[in-house]
């Protein structure tokens, strides 16, 4: 019941393609990003956020993650700017992150992992009337991606506001959900900078459970994130 994909040696990122083909394409995410082939593209505004309205409906374990979940009726949470033609509408955050130490981002920079990473998930209500209607559409969502590293700082509330770096600068490529159905719709927006978390933080995250097949087999939820894929000629731009 429930969903037909893990990380687990079972059901984890490289037997998706099976139910998923897409998994194979042209756009897939996460990648390794490479500060130095990145082009500098000055036409590239700042991002801005507008999350001072948010309004959280709930916390849950989806089984993969833990899942924020957002009013999104109307435009009260919205990122716009940057390479976005039109405010994308806050839908949810999420984090992936891995068992212990440094491993758990998806994107990695040269090759290097964070601890874990944040995703906050925006949809096109100009153009679209659902998300799900968004999810499925090139231009449909736009992801914004905060790593987050190990310090001794204490964890804030999860306001998103205050989940941010001080510096928005930020790599932009297309890409696609980093997880089942993969959909070929996302505009990434990856921050430079990450955000500093404490290692008690980190432990909670790796104290949730996934739901096994059989609700008795509680597995230990870590390591929920996918590998970076292929390029395939794809460019990613640099904001200033
Ligand atoms: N990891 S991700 O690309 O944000 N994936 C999803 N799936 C549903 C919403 O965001
Ligand atoms: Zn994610």
């Amino acid at each position: 019941t429930g969903h037909d994909w893990g990380y687990g040696v079972e059901d984890g990122p490289s037997l998706w393609h099976q139910n998923y083909p897409i998994a194979k394409g042209s756009r897939q995410s996460p990648i390794d990003i490479l500060p130095q082939t990145a082009s500098h593209d000055p036409s590239l505004g700042p991002i801005a956020l507008k999350y001072d309205q948010c309004t959280s409906i709930n916390i849950a374990n989806n089984g993969h993650s833990v899942v924020v979940e957002f009013e999104d009726s109307d435009d009260r949470s919205v990122i716009q700017g940057g390479p976005l033609d039109n405010p994308y509408r806050l839908k949810q955050f999420h984090f992936h992150w891995g068992g212990k130490g440094c491993r758990g981002s998806e994107h990695t920079v040269e090759g290097h992992s964070y601890a874990s990473e944040l995703h906050l998930v925006h949809w096109n209500a100009v153009k679209y009337e659902t998300f799900g209607e968004a999810a499925t559409a090139p231009d449909g969502l736009a992801v914004l991606g905060i790593f987050l590293e190990g310090s001794v700082t204490d964890f804030k509330s999860f306001n998103p506001k205050c989940l941010l770096p001080s510096s928005l600068h930020y790599w932009t490529y297309l890409g696609s959900l980093t997880t089942p159905p993969l959909h070929e719709s996302v505009t990434w927006i990856v921050l430079k900078e990450p955000i500093a978390v404490s290692e008690k933080q980190m432990s909670k995250f790796r104290m949730l459970l996934f739901t096994g097949e059989e609700e008795d087999q509680r597995m230990r939820m870590e390591n929920n994130f996918r590998p970076p894929q292929p390029l395939k000629g794809r460019k990613v731009r640099s904001s200033n």
